[in-house]
């Protein structure tokens, strides 16, 4: 049995500090989504362009695929996915539920303020994602439905005292 986690939320919403930490606390295996995005998906979002459904579904299709493969080899993982909408979790989830075993798929939604979350997103330097798709996330973003296996963190929480939070959660 191995545990999946996907650290999900809308972008500059501290997926990849909660994900990394919580990695490193674990000794899982880690990996940020975005690196799994075709070349075209970052350069519409740099152009201010929200993604749709059709550009979201062979990424979200490869990382359910890699979450799979980690499964299948017994290697417990970490991984930061905005995870946006119901239907795209359904995806992530689909290739592990398939799998014999009893591996799990863990969504840890990172979720707070627009405020909060847009004056990071202004600090923030030399990242690809403009501020002005942040409302768009917004929009897009479908809560946690109380069948699915996951719990919220709120992004005013200290780091440290995120993948605290975290990891005494995911622990089985
Ligand atoms: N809990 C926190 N408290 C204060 N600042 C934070 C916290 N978490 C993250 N940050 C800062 O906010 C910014 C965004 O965080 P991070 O890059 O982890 O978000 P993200 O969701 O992975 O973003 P993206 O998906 O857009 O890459 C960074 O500058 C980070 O240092
Ligand atoms: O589904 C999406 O729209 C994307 O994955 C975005 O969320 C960004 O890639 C990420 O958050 C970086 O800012």
């Amino acid at each position: 049995m191995t545990t999946h986690v996907v650290v999900m939320g809308v972008s500059g919403s501290g997926k990849s500090t909660v994900a990394e930490g919580v990695a490193e606390r674990l000794g899982w295996t880690f990996a940020e989504a975005d690196e799994f995005h075709p070349q075209s998906n970052i350069d519409k979002m740099a152009r201010g362009i929200p993604l749709d459904d059709r550009d979201r579904a062979p990424w979200l299709r490869d990382l359910g695929g890699w979450m799979a493969e980690h499964a299948a080899a017994e290697d417990d993982t970490v991984i930061t996915c905005s995870a946006l909408k119901r239907s795209y979790r359904d995806v992530l989830r689909r290739d592990v539920a398939a799998l014999a075993g009893g591996h799990r798929v863990v969504f840890v939604h990172v979720h707070g303020p627009f405020e909060v979350i847009a004056g990071r997103m202004e600090g923030r330097r030399g990242h690809f994602m403009p501020e002005s798709l942040l409302q768009s996330q917004f929009d897009t973003l479908e809560d946690l439905e109380p069948d699915e296996h996951g719990f919220v963190l709120d992004v005013r929480h200290s780091p440290q005292e995120l993948v605290t939070e975290a990891v005494e959660r995911i622990l089985p």
